[in-house]
């Protein structure tokens, strides 16, 4: 029987202690989840798992239940006797939540544990510098570090433009600019994976997310994943991993909520970006454009260069998002000091990414 390496898989000493303390369990760390069926990898292989009854009696939210990335703690470590039993999720580190607006009961978990969250937009005609603040914010807050990843740079001319003024939007962040023609970019992706290392994806569709994850992953992401069922059989599925380890270490996560969630934000930004950009130019930096003096909005409105559709969905969204009266960049700093509690403890969290990309890069 061969064994897994789980300190390659992300089981860090801190995470190992937290482990060893529950007795007669096994450790391990959650693949794939299907509604309540979740494929989890221990030592020694796979297993197919569910929570255990406790678990679900305990659970508040849904995200007490694990997800993909998460580390948990079950009965037993081989598909002997039916499904493993999941009794305890050990601590995160990074969580990607989507919410339903205005609802934490709708929460969902998409993706725990990710290190390196890589921010993807393209090169190309649909370069939209709002979208990377938002996905950004968006990393922020999961407490993952994310790294602006350009894509297909194959197509485009005036890069070093382009990287300027991504620089005044998203200082102190790492930028890898990658094109599917040459290796360089997608190598330099390489350099935050290695042994234990998480990694994830968020992007607009089409900026070229599979093609990075697909050099990255080679051939194992295609090839389809020999797994038992419940009595023991060997079935053949063609599921996807959502959890790929790399031959040369480090994870991929690549679950569809985290494209979704990508795609609910491309949704928002294409909402507001207009109204954003306007919004700069109004008397008040704190303008809710409900008829304040010098309101650019409001303007636009009135010379028919605004749908006022547009605008009353945008003030929906606030409101449904509970931030009425905020305009988007208030709405996201509202999340983000949510998420940290204060100013400094985001400004911290910057800090330390900053030193981290720092020392990465050897200076
Ligand atoms: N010119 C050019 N095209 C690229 C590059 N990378 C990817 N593409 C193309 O862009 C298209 C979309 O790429 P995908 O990798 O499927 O994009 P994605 O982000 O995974 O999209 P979703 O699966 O919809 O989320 C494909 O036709 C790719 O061949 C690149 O560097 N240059
Ligand atoms: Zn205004």
């Amino acid at each position: 029987m061969n064994t897994i390496n789980m300190k390659n898989l992300g089981l860090s000493g801190s995470l190992l202690d937290e482990a060893r303390s529950f007795r007669d369990l096994y450790v391990g760390r959650v693949l794939s989840q299907s509604k309540d069926l979740y494929r989890v990898v221990t030592e020694r292989g796979e297993v197919a798992a569910e929570v255990s009854g406790k678990f679900r009696f305990d659970a508040v939210t849904p995200s007490d239940y694990p997800a993909v990335g998460d580390f948990v703690m079950v009965d037993r470590d081989d598909d002997e006797g039916g499904n493993a039993v999941i009794h305890r999720l050990l601590r995160r580190k990074s969580l990607f939540v989507r919410r339903a607006a205005g609802t934490a009961k709708e929460e969902q978990v998409v993706a725990a544990n990710v290190d390196t969250v890589f921010v993807c937009m393209a090169l190309g005609g649909d370069y939209n510098l709002r979208r990377v603040e938002r996905y950004l914010g968006l990393a922020w807050s999961s407490g993952a570090v994310p790294v602006v990843v350009l894509t297909k740079a194959d197509l485009c001319r005036d890069l070093s433009e382009r990287l300027s003024r991504l620089e005044a939007v998203a200082p102190g962040v790492a930028v890898v600019v990658t094109s599917s023609l040459t290796d360089d970019g997608w190598q330099a992706l390489r350099s935050y994976l290695g042994p234990g290392r998480t990694v994830a994806f968020i992007g607009s569709s089409g900026v070229g997310k599979s093609t990075l994850i697909n050099r990255l992953v080679g051939r194992d992401l295609l090839a389809t994943g020999e797994v038992r069922d419940g009595d023991g059989r060997g079935r053949h599925t063609t599921t996807r991993r959502e959890l790929v380890v790399l031959a040369g270490g480090g994870v991929v996560i690549d679950t569809p909520g985290m494209r979704e969630l990508a795609l609910e934000r491309a949704d928002l930004v294409r909402t507001f970006a207009d109204i954003d950009d306007l919004a700069t130019q109004c008397r008040f930096r704190d303008c809710t454009h409900k008829g304040e003096p010098g309101c650019a909005v409001a303007r636009a409105v009135a010379d028919g260069l605004l749908d006022p559709g547009r605008l009353a969905g945008y003030r929906k969204l606030c409101k449904e998002a509970l931030y009425e009266g905020l305009h988007s960049r208030q709405v996201e700093a509202e999340k983000m000091a949510m998420m940290f509690g204060t100013k400094g403890a985001m400004k911290e969290a910057r800090r330390s990414a900053r030193e981290k990309n720092r020392r990465r890069q050897g200076y």
